[in-house]
């Protein structure tokens, strides 16, 4: 019954037994595997099993998708656990085993990415490196850096000391730390295998080398107990500069002492026109064909590109293409607009939204508490910025076992009786209203009541006030740099939350592994797509096909692709189109 709307290839994945790396093309259903291999794996466990299944994703947007489509499918996800590669490592290993570990045992919390930018840009001017010099904060297995140059490595050096100092650590520690706890305490390994009868890892092609060997340890520990399911497509490949390896199947045999591991393909398109599928396949690094199979396959749809128009007329002629899609019937959640560098989406979403007064747009990603998230306020807020609505109720319900459990850790005290189990404890959280129009006050407000109904002197609890300075302090920080330009109001807090219902504005990187009637692609110049990053470290053509592909592959219907002229670097030189497009013949459409 839980496979009933996956094709043969599809089940057969779902059912196969063992470790799994599962390859396959664009819209081919993998994510649509994942999560049935998820609902089947569990209907599979006891009732009342301890035991869980962990699915890695490589965003948080990704996660929570997962627990959306398992309620949607009426599966109860309590034994699942999903979550990125590093909330992995945070909740199940640094978080219980910290003590262990000397640069920790002290206490710690994750640094703010602002607080890092900071520190690394004061030491790039001690070092006398110039801001725009790239350094690569990796760290090796061994512990060495993956970075090779001496002056970067004191630098590194020097900030981790800051941070350690500072009781902090950064995301690359909580991988490092994370691995050399579970290779020094091999019992940590034992529990874990223990506890997971199944690994999933989606878009694997684009994780680093840390996760294979952490996951690794692992599913070596449990000696067959533990099973992994490796899912991905390697031209879709789009982290490289960034560190993200797409481990060949030998490669990943052999991280696992050659355990043997079925190799599985899905074939067919179920996402989008053959036309846009035969666009993009210029940009396949591996040559296959790939057939149109799904409901849009005959759709002739419109695929543009646009090289003449100037950068400063840009948001009038994305607009002029939104008003043309929705012209044409389209629902606004199912246009999406990439643009090619992140920072960008709150300047362009306020352009478009004053563009298009009647169009609701939804600018994801740009949360300013969105850093905090295994902040104990952060939990708290997320629950006070969203509605109680039976749509989202298992992930509230969730989020209160979180802020449970995080209670319970922070001040070594379990809630009061009255609040001790979700359900009361949203009943209060939902009761909780506060008349502050400003995000930070209303928060402030909130969480004062918070702790006033169940009884909670937080002055008694250094962890407590010292967490809720950070969270404040971050948020602070987001809304007062320019370069973000995101709205205090507490409306806009609360629109982080919310269901998409608005034309998307995001990155690339922000929608993979999503999908959407029409796609617009502006910034497709060398510098942006590909990245400086990707031209030096001398991986441009690879790199500007693999993102051309993936944002590509997002669309169904329609596509429009931008290389706007008159942009240039800071020394004053044109960017030019992104070659890899530039050479391209294709029949575009003219609109
Ligand atoms: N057997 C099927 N029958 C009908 N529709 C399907 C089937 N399999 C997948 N789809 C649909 O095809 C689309 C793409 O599926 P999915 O997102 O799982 O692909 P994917 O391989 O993960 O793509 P990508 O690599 O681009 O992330 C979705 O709308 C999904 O619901």
């Amino acid at each position: 019954m839980i496979l009933a709307k996956l094709n043969h290839e599809q089940k057969l994945a779902v059912k196969q037994e063992g470790h799994v790396l599962l390859t396959a093309c664009p819209g081919s259903g993998k994510t649509r595997v994942l999560i049935h291999k998820l609902a089947y794996n569990l209907s599979k466990l006891p009732e009342n099993s301890k035991k869980r299944i962990a699915a890695v994703t490589f965003t948080v947007r990704a996660s929570e998708e997962i627990f959306r489509r398992l309620n949607g499918i009426g599966i109860n996800s309590n034994n699942i656990w999903s979550g990125t590669l590093h909330s992995f490592c945070f909740e199940w290993i640094i978080k219980p085993y910290s003590c262990y570990l000397p640069e920790l045992s002290n206490g710690f919390a994750i640094a703010d990415e602002a607080f890092c930018a900071e520190l690394v840009s004061s030491l790039k001017d001690k070092y006398k490196l110039k801001q725009i010099d790239p350094v690569n904060f990796r760290i090796n297995r061994d512990g060495s850096y993956v970075e090779n140059k001496s002056i970067q490595q004191k630098l590194i050096a020097e900030y981790h000391s800051i941070l350690i100092s500072n009781k902090l650590i950064d995301f690359e520690l909580i991988l490092y730390y994370s691995y050399k706890l579970l290779v020094t305490y091999p019992n940590i390994q034992i529990t874990l295998s223990n506890i997971f009868e199944l690994i999933c890892v989606d878009e694997y092609q684009d994780t680093q080398d840390l996760l294979y060997a952490i996951i690794s340890v692992i599913i070596k520990a449990g000696n067959g107990k533990t099973s992994l399911f490796f899912v991905g497509d390697t031209d879709q490949a789009i982290y490289a500069s960034l560190g993200g390896v797409a481990k060949s199947l030998q490669e990943i045999k052999a991280e696992i002492d050659n355990m043997p591991i079925t190799h599985l393909t899905l074939t067919g398109n179920y996402r989008s026109s053959q036309r846009i599928i035969d666009f993009y396949s210029n940009f396949q690094t591996q040559k296959y064909q790939i057939h149109a199979v799904g409901k849009n396959a005959k759709e002739e749809g419109l695929i543009t590109f646009n090289s003449d128009i100037h950068h400063s007329n840009i948001v009038d002629e994305i607009a002029k293409l939104i008003q043309l899609s929705l012209d044409t019937g389209i629902p606004e959640n199912e246009i999406c607009v990439l643009v090619p560098q992140w920072w960008l989406i709150t300047i362009v979403t306020k352009k478009l939204r004053a563009s298009l007064p009647g169009v609701s747009f939804d600018a994801s990603g740009l949360a300013p508490m969105s850093k905090n998230r295994e902040n104990i306020w952060y939990k708290l807020s997320r629950l006070l910025l969203t509605e109680p609505n039976p749509k989202i109720y298992s992930s509230r319900y969730r989020w209160a076992t979180d802020l449970i459990d995080s209670f319970r850790v922070d001040t070594n005290t379990e809630f009061n009786e009255l609040y001790k189990n979700e359900r009361d404890l949203l009943r209060l959280i939902n009761s909780i209203k506060s008349s502050e129009m400003e995000g930070i006050d209303y928060l402030n407000d909130c969480f004062d009541q918070f702790l006033q109904i169940i009884g909670i002197d937080q002055l008694k609890y250094p962890q407590l006030v010292e967490h809720r300075n950070l969270f404040f302090d971050n948020i602070d920080k987001r809304l007062n740099d320019d370069t973000f330009k995101v709205p205090s109001d507490i409306q806009s807090f609360k629109s982080f939350y919310r269901e998409m219902t608005g034309v998307i504005i995001n990155t690339c990187v922000g929608v993979k592994g999503e999908e959407f009637d029409t796609v617009i692609s502006y910034g497709l110049l060398n510098g942006y797509v590909p990245h400086w990053n990707d031209i030096f470290s001398g991986r441009a053509s690879d790199a500007a096909k693999k993102l051309l592909y993936v944002i590509c592959s997002r669309a169904k219907k329609n596509l429009h692709l931008i290389s706007e002229i008159g942009r240039t670097t800071k020394s004053g030189s044109d960017l030019g189109i992104t070659p890899e497009l530039k050479c391209i013949k294709f029949e575009y459409d003219v609109v």
